[in-house]
């Protein structure tokens, strides 16, 4: 992909977000409900970000502030080094969003909604990349057909052409793969990989926590407007504190005299499980204390917690 078309200022940080407060105003006999409540956050450039928080926690309002599409009640947004009050066309230039409603004008063909698009962004068009976009979301043998002929994935594909066609350094997608089929899924997310590849920081919301778990290298829990942490994947898989150690014991079923601190029991295919906190005793430790107790180990495996049992202990829905 060619570079970037916004002049850009070093930074470490693709997003910097500080006290971000959204109160959206009375409406409809309904009082007015505040969705941010003094948010910060930080999102690494050339990360994959994922932004996860239970139904309601405010991810839509943060993404749709970043987008430019909700006017933040306070607070400051950076993105890529450009405050969002101070300099808004650099801001908005430098962020791309595929959003989670399919707008797209079904009078146009594809071609021609990347061209439009293009010129909203002021892309010239010397420097439009619409055939290569169009072949990148595999929709070049749809290029001249009506939007409104196209099925759900080949819109959303669209969507995230339209999200590219300013070549922003940052790409945000708003829950990509909800309802899609497996294909499409596959077809989004080897461009993300391939995108962040070449540099480009994304972020990604999702209910999806074991694709959240697989394609962020670092993720954010936010929950009723606040954030709750935001920290490497593999550091916040970490925090559950507790793993289960599995033992085929074949046909012994005494139970040996077990570490403090572990507990266990049998399931229902009889194999042997036992929980314990990794930071109170290794796993080889363990093992060996039952050895020592002279259980017979056949076979053995070890579960650790996944990105569902810290998202669920973290937000307690
Ligand atoms: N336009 C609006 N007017 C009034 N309240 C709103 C509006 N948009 C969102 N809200 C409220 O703000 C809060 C945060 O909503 P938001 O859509 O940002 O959450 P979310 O984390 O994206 O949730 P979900 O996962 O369900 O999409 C919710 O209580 C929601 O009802």
């Amino acid at each position: 992909m060619p570079a970037p078309q916004t002049t850009s200022q070093p930074t470490p940080n693709a997003i910097e977000i500080r006290g971000l407060t959204k109160i959206y105003a009375a409406a409809g006999g309904n009082p007015p409900k505040q969705a941010l409540k003094g948010l910060d956050l930080a999102i690494p450039a050339g990360s994959i970000f994922g932004l996860l928080g239970p139904n309601g926690a405010g991810k839509s309002t943060t993404i749709n502030i970043l987008a430019g599409l909700v006017r933040k009640s306070a607070g400051q947004v950076r993105i890529w080094g450009f405050d969002q009050d101070v300099n808004p066309r650099q801001s908005r230039a430098a962020i791309g969003v595929m959003p989670q409603e399919l707008n797209i004008d079904p009078f146009l063909t594809p071609r021609a909604s990347l061209e439009v698009q293009a010129g909203l962004y002021g892309v010239p068009k010397s420097e439009r990349w619409t055939d290569e976009l169009l072949d990148l979301v595999g929709l070049s043998e749809q290029a001249e057909s009506y939007s409104r002929h196209l099925s759900g994935g080949m819109k959303r594909r669209l969507l995230l052409a339209k999200a590219l066609v300013h070549r922003p350094q940052i790409l945000v997608l708003d829950e990509p793969t909800a309802g899609v089929d497996i294909q499409l899924r596959d077809m989004l997310w080897r461009n993300v990989r391939r995108l962040n590849d070449q540099g480009m920081t994304i972020i990604l919301t999702t209910h999806y926590l074991e694709e959240a778990e697989e394609m962020c290298d670092r993720i954010a829990i936010i929950d009723r407007g606040k954030l709750i942490l935001s920290e490497d994947t593999r550091t916040l898989l970490g925090h559950a504190d507790s793993k289960t150690l599995i033992i085929d014991t074949g046909e012994a079923r005494a139970l040996p005299a077990l570490p403090e601190g572990t507990r266990a029991e049998r399931r229902e295919d009889g194999r042997l499980a036992i929980s314990y906190a990794p930071s109170h005793i290794a796993t080889d430790a363990l093992i060996d204390a039952l050895r020592a107790a002279s259980l017979p180990i056949r076979d053995v495996a070890v579960e650790a917690p996944d990105l569902e049992d810290v998202f669920l202990r973290l937000t307690s829905h």
